[in-house]
């Protein structure tokens, strides 16, 4: 299905494009057309093709069947190097920079031809350049091992140096879910740079949950559901609630927000949880956590909120029972040689034991609850971790904590890469263990989330700056005190957050 414009004029067609794994029919006869300037938002749940999509326009699958053309010219034998070559470039949604290799180096490895007398300085030089134009003040070294960074620094340097010019030009990138780990702010900056290159007449696919971004910097859209293409056309065309029906979702976020808007959250008399106190310099004292309360943590990436999360795992495990789900999952939530089940159940199988031994009959029946209630899609729990999508790799993370008896749950961005339709669940799920007496500590790049939160934490410079209780957010608040405005952030009126990016 393709918007219509003459074929010819097209920068890449895809042309019924099929790629199965196994049994999973992941693309079936997907066509799309991508002319110069024209930035394609492409949505879908999690697990409906898109990256799959994407891969095989990148040259890193073959297709099953199918054609792609890049200016006019089939190409049989499509690799890596021949997109790389004709100007199609790729930043991966499970991010692929070499971890122990530093910035300026990493560019080299994604620039090949930046060899020879000189490379490390003009390595340096581009990639500093790039970061500057696209997210001025981002404060990376690029002398700095990858490995060290932060997941939204490491996200922002693979996305500078995939829009650098070495040899090669940059004439269709393809971003898959380049936002995912960056705060509001961050993630505009790049919305407006994108804008900015689509004037340029470069064209790019934009995979994102996000539908405020994908409005905001698309200006076309393609909807994928199951492996099949179901809807595209101009952005100007679509309507919010077009997309979320066409992804097969109910748009219940509204009606769930104004649900959650009249349950009346944690008693504020319940009892104490933990309370821990903040460094002499905060605006804010103490950072408390009552039981069944869910305690949001906000603020620019980057500003200490990991940091707290892991402060209060370290001084509470043992103390009490505790489940932390992993930021970066990649490297610090999935056992990638595992199968789906044991990545679910490794926190449960000392209650799963019998007399040692690993119950095997409860392990499965407590992945089959939680396969259906996050809704992970896959034929079998036994197949291998990385055989999911990304979205559903994190739903197994989160499962894993849920699942767990664990009193206190800390959440790093849990909702990275999650869908649409599975996040209004994910959200109920937290509300329900909160009434059931369950806390949670949440760290969230989306601050429309922080409506689920009982009270936030703006976080700025490892201090936080401001504490909301949840009548008294709003955006502007949120903001100022992102930037250390606490006095901006005070004087300015509570509103509901509206959530543009999501
Ligand atoms: N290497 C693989 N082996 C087996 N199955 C795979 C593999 N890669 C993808 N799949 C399956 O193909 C389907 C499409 O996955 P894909 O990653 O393209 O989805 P997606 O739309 O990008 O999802 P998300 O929004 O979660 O990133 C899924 O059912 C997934 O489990």
């Amino acid at each position: 299905m393709n918007a219509s414009h003459p074929p010819s004029a097209a920068l890449c067609s895809l042309s019924h494009i099929r790629k199965s794994f196994g049994p999973v029919k992941a693309l079936q006869d997907v066509s799309l057309d991508i002319l110069p300037g024209q930035c394609w938002g492409l949505v879908g749940h999690n697990g409906a093709g898109k990256s799959t999509l994407m891969n095989v326009l990148a040259g890193v699958l073959a297709s099953d069947d199918g054609q792609i053309v890049l200016d006019g010219q089939a190409q049989p034998a499509y690799t890596t190097q021949t997109a790389y070559r004709l100007g199609v470039r790729c930043v991966f949604q499970e991010l692929s920079l070499c971890q122990n290799l530093n910035v300026a180096e990493n560019l080299c490895v994604f620039h090949p031809s930046l060899k020879g007398w000189g490379w490390r300085r003009r390595a340096r030089r581009l990639v500093t350049e790039k970061l500057d134009e696209i997210f001025p003040g981002h404060g990376i070294d690029p002398d700095r091992i990858v490995g060290e960074l932060s997941i939204t620094q490491r996200q922002m340097v693979e996305i500078a140096c995939a829009f650098v010019v070495v040899d090669a030009p940059v004439r269709l990138l393809i971003l898959d879910e380049p936002t995912s780990s960056l705060d509001a702010q961050t993630a505009a900056r790049l919305t407006a740079y994108i804008r900015h290159r689509l004037e340029d007449g470069m064209s790019l696919v934009f995979i994102s949950h996000m539908l405020g971004e994908i409005f905001d910097c698309c200006n076309y859209i393609a909807v994928m559901r199951d492996g099949q293409l179901v809807l595209s056309d101009q952005s100007a065309n679509l309507s919010r609630e077009a997309l979320v029906h066409a992804m097969g979702h109910a748009d219940q976020k509204q009606i769930e927000r104004q649900v959650e808007q009249q349950v009346e959250h944690a008693d504020s008399t319940a009892q104490s949880l933990l309370e821990i106190a903040l460094p002499a310099t905060s605006a804010v004292s103490t950072l408390a956590v009552r039981q069944g309360q869910v305690i949001g943590l906000s603020g620019l990436a980057g500003q200490g909120q990991t940091e707290m999360l892991i402060q209060l795992f370290e001084r509470y495990r043992g103390k009490m029972r505790v489940a932390f789900v992993a930021g970066d999952r990649a490297r610090d939530g999935n056992f990638p040689l595992w199968s789906i089940l044991g990545n679910l159940s490794i926190r449960e199988l000392p209650h799963l034991a019998r007399g040692g031994v690993v119950d095997r009959a409860a392990e499965r029946e407590l992945g089959r609850q939680w396969h259906e209630r996050v809704a992970i899609r896959t034929p079998d729990l036994n197949n291998n971790m990385l055989s999911l999508s990304g979205g559903n790799q994190q739903k197994v993370l989160f499962a894993r904590a849920l699942s767990s008896d664990a009193e206190l749950i800390l959440m790093d961005d849990p909702m990275r890469g999650v869908d649409f339709g599975t996040k209004v669940d994910m959200y109920r799920l937290i509300r329900a263990e909160a009434a059931r007496g369950r806390s949670f500590v949440w760290y969230t790049t989306e601050n429309d989330e922080l409506e689920y939160c009982d009270a936030t934490y703006v976080f700025y410079q490892q201090q936080v700056t401001l504490k909301l209780a949840r009548h008294e957010l709003s955006e502007e608040r949120i903001i100022a005190a992102s930037f250390g405005n606490a006095r901006a952030a005070a004087d300015a009126a509570a509103a509901p957050l509206e959530g543009a990016r999501a």
